[in-house]
């Protein structure tokens, strides 16, 4: 019987923890971006019994670094990457800090069901014990089992499967960084195996209305945290830059300070979308009375970080406030 031929994988590299190295292998701060991805692929022969792998490199920087444009050019490489029939899937490597927010974005723009799984390493490539090399061997893993198509942005990160709607990051240094809280991972690596036991309940890639098609920029919204004694001036400061949205990160169940309160009403009428999320880090902040009244928009489970990205999305396609709280409930 002839032996069926390997996956033929993109892995695109971005930069990050897990393309850095430190002065000496006991460092785990204090490192700098130096690899390109051919090393970091490099590091891991095994991955080559795997797959066939073609790796291209759109930026290579801190993953702190990262802006709009940036993101709209990854986006754009990866849909194309993922339209050509000789791909299979496709892994991208990534810094950990704001790897939720590339994962989401990617999750409602790309216009495929080949899996996409995103990974990235909290320890430097030059540590004693680096993270990054098991975890892009998982991701490979992951992106090379045909059950692992159709269920969108994956983000593997210490044996871990997660869904990139739910996944955040929740430790700032232990390789056991991130969790996807109470929702649950999709899955996890078992004696090497990938593993399914959930799969994602938004909606996201071919089933969202995002597309990138004619995007030139998108819509600026800032993220507001509230606390007590808090000021009006962020809010009017936000409005007079131009935003066109803004997310608060509010206490508890997305209650507001009196002077957020005043800060998003006063947005809300000057034509922003501005959406309630919470800074507790659990939970999801729901629908209040008050919200059509005052112009709001319930962030549900997303983080401000994450809210941020999908009324990003939303204001490419609508300003209606009904419409944004529908993605919202349901992306
Ligand atoms: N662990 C990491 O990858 C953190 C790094 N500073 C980054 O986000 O690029």
């Amino acid at each position: 019987m002839e032996t069926p031929k390997p996956p033929t994988i993109a892995l695109i590299g971005t930069g990050g923890t897990i393309a850095s190295t430190a002065a000496d292998p006991a460092a785990m701060t204090d490192y700098a971006v130096t690899e390109p991805v051919s090393a970091i692929l490099d590091a891991v022969p095994e991955i080559n019994a795997l797959a066939d792998v073609q790796y291209c490199q759109p930026f290579n920087v801190d993953s702190r670094c990262i802006d709009d444009k940036m993101l709209l050019k990854l986006a754009r490489r990866v849909d194309g990457i993922l339209a050509d029939p000789a791909v299979d899937a496709a892994v991208i490597t990534h810094g950990t800090d704001t790897l939720e927010e590339t994962a989401y974005f990617l999750n409602l723009v790309l216009k495929s069901r080949k899996a996409v799984v995103m990974t990235g390493a909290m320890r430097p490539a030059s540590a004693r014990s680096a993270d990054g090399p098991l975890n892009l061997y998982h991701a490979m893993l992951v992106a090379a089992e045909p059950d692992a198509a159709g269920r969108g942005v994956m983000v593997v990160m210490n044996d871990g499967i997660h869904a990139a709607r739910h996944v955040c990051k929740t430790h700032t240094s232990s390789v056991q960084a991130f969790s996807s809280q109470e929702h649950g991972c999709l899955g996890g690596i078992v004696n090497g195996k990938p593993r399914f036991f959930n799969t994602p309940a938004a909606r996201h890639t071919l089933a969202t209305d995002f597309a990138l098609a004619g995007v030139k920029a998108l819509p600026w919204v800032d993220v507001i945290y509230d606390h007590q004694s808090a000021g009006p001036h962020l809010f009017q400061a936000s409005i007079a830059a131009g935003a066109q949205g803004i997310v608060l990160a509010g206490t508890g169940n997305g209650s507001m300070s009196p002077a957020a309160e005043k800060g998003l009403r006063l947005a809300a009428r000057k034509g922003l979308a501005c959406v309630r999320s919470s800074r507790v880090g659990a939970g999801a902040v729901s629908a209040s009375a008050s919200d059509a009244r005052l112009g709001l928009i319930s962030a549900g489970s997303l983080n401000p970080q994450k809210a941020r990205i999908l009324l990003k999305l939303a204001l490419t396609v609508t300003r209606d406030r009904e419409r944004i709280q529908w993605y919202f409930d349901h992306c």
